[in-house]
């Protein structure tokens, strides 16, 4: 889906990242991931739904060996400001007990996500634990967020896309646009 095949829908507005500045971009951080991770394994850890598109992109762009495995937690439910409660739908898989960890996510808002998740799985005796955003809204921030990677910090708007959504749609958008605020104010 990309955008000719949106125009009719009111609710998305213009393109705010095209599908080759997030390409570029992922590119970029993958490379500086593969030297800081020279010689040692790799844990990468998505954080569903949010996260498929960029952990799918950028796991093959990191062109090393890595293991893959997935989380879900929520806190926005159907709108579009946190609820503030982070709930586990589905918990890792894999024992971090000794292993690097990097957190793969498409968006840091509020930062309450995060916050709880790396806190979370810094408890589990990890060697170490860094976190990989695409997204980062620095004026939305309300908890404090150490992030090694950053992709592209936005203004304080809802986007969707390339694994954000709206009410569970516009995931599968290439790019990245802003939601028209009418959609949900
Ligand atoms: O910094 P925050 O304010 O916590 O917001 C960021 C989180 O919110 C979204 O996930 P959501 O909980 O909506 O679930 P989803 O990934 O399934 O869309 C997004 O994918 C991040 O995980
Ligand atoms: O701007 C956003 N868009 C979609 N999902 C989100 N989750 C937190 N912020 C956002
Ligand atoms: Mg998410």
């Amino acid at each position: 889906m990309d955008a000719s095949q949106i125009e009719g829908d009111l609710a998305v507005d213009q393109t705010f990242l095209t599908e080759q500045q997030i390409a570029d971009r992922l590119a970029e951080m993958a490379a500086e991931i593969r030297r800081d991770y020279e010689g040692q394994d790799l844990l990468l850890v998505g954080v569903l739904k949010g996260a498929v598109m960029v952990m799918a992109d950028l796991a093959r762009a990191l062109d090393r060996d890595v293991e893959m495995d997935w989380m879900a937690v929520s806190s926005y439910g159907s709108g579009t400001t946190s609820s503030g409660v982070v709930r586990i739908l589905k918990d890792l898989d894999a024992d971090l007990t000794g292993r690097h960890v990097l957190i793969v996510e498409d968006i840091i808002d509020s930062g309450l996500t995060l916050s709880w998740l790396t806190s979370n799985l810094r408890s589990r005796k990890p060697a170490s634990v860094e976190i990989c955003a695409l997204l980062r809204k620095p004026d939305a921030l309300q908890m404090a967020v150490d992030v090694r990677y950053v992709g592209f910090d936005i203004p304080n708007a809802f986007v969707v896309g390339y694994g954000l959504d709206y009410d569970e749609r516009y995931r599968n958008l290439r790019q990245i646009a802003t939601l028209a605020p009418h959609v949900y104010s």
